[in-house]
């Protein structure tokens, strides 16, 4: 778990009043969080309670919102990691690294070393010049997780990154993060794996029907549920 002094700044700093796909009709409202360096915040909540809309909104992917985000950097630099895998076609796992590594301006000999490097770390060096459409579920989400971490930013936001990775890449991963997290990134990460959440995470924020229902450390949210010993599946269950 991190500590944070009262000196430090927000890496993210979230405030949305409110935020949704049609004029007139919020689908999230009055969430406000910051995430602080080294701070791995999980964004938990049932299906459809409003998480990856919040995303969007810090993302700035949606027309109707009211908001203000700010990420730290000059000029601001985050990875977002999608739940569903986004890639071309017709490039290789080799050059979509390459291209991310363009897009963040990265010099070529660090890109070597830190793309050689993941590709190691998630077991993928053997597949590095092939296409993605013929990869694994698996794969994919490595592949996404791996143009994440290539350009080591101050902010990382990740959208349910467990599914369809097997145990080994999944301790990559969460080694990855950790290594990340001891360098003063913060992480936002939405997710449904609860038992890992409750294992990994400094705090949370739980959201139902587009609103915060609970947030803070475990020991904050088994308070509002009056379980002082429960798991935060046990929490989810009565809060949400
Ligand atoms: N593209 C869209 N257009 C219109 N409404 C949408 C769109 N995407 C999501 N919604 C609605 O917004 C609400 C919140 O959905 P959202 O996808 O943010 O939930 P979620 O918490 O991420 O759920 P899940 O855990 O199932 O991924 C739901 O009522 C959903 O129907």
């Amino acid at each position: 778990m991190s500590t944070y002094s009262a000196q430090q700044e927000a890496v993210l700093k979230v405030h949305i009043e409110e935020a949704g796909y049609e004029t007139g009709s919020a689908t999230i409202q009055d969430i406000e969080f910051e995430v602080m360096p080294g701070e791995l915040l999980g964004l938990i909540g049932p299906n459809g309670a409003g998480k990856s809309t919040t995303i969007k909104a810090i993302l700035g992917l949606l027309k109707e919102c009211k908001a203000s985000v700010t990420i730290s950097g000059d000029p601001p630099r985050y990875a977002y990691v999608p739940e569903s895998p986004v890639y071309y076609e017709d490039l290789t796992l080799w050059e979509h690294l390459d291209l991310a590594a363009a897009a963040f301006g990265m010099e070529d000999q660090q890109f070597e070393i830190q793309a050689n490097l993941l590709l190691e770390q998630f077991d993928m060096t053997a597949v590095r010049d092939k296409l993605p459409g013929g990869f694994s579920k698996g794969m994919k989400q490595k592949m996404m997780l791996m143009i994440g971490f290539l350009s080591r930013p101050d902010v990382y936001i990740v959208d349910e990154p467990f599914i369809g990775l097997d145990p080994r890449a999944t301790k990559d991963f969460l080694e990855l993060l950790d290594r990340e997290r001891k360098r003063g990134a913060g992480i936002l990460m939405c997710t449904h794996v609860l038992d890992t959440a409750e294992r990994i995470c400094d705090s949370f924020i739980l959201m139902s029907k587009g609103k915060i229902a609970s947030r803070g450390t475990l020991e904050d949210i088994r308070l509002a549920a009056g379980q002082p010993n429960a798991s935060l599946f046990d929490c989810f269950t009565l809060l949400a």
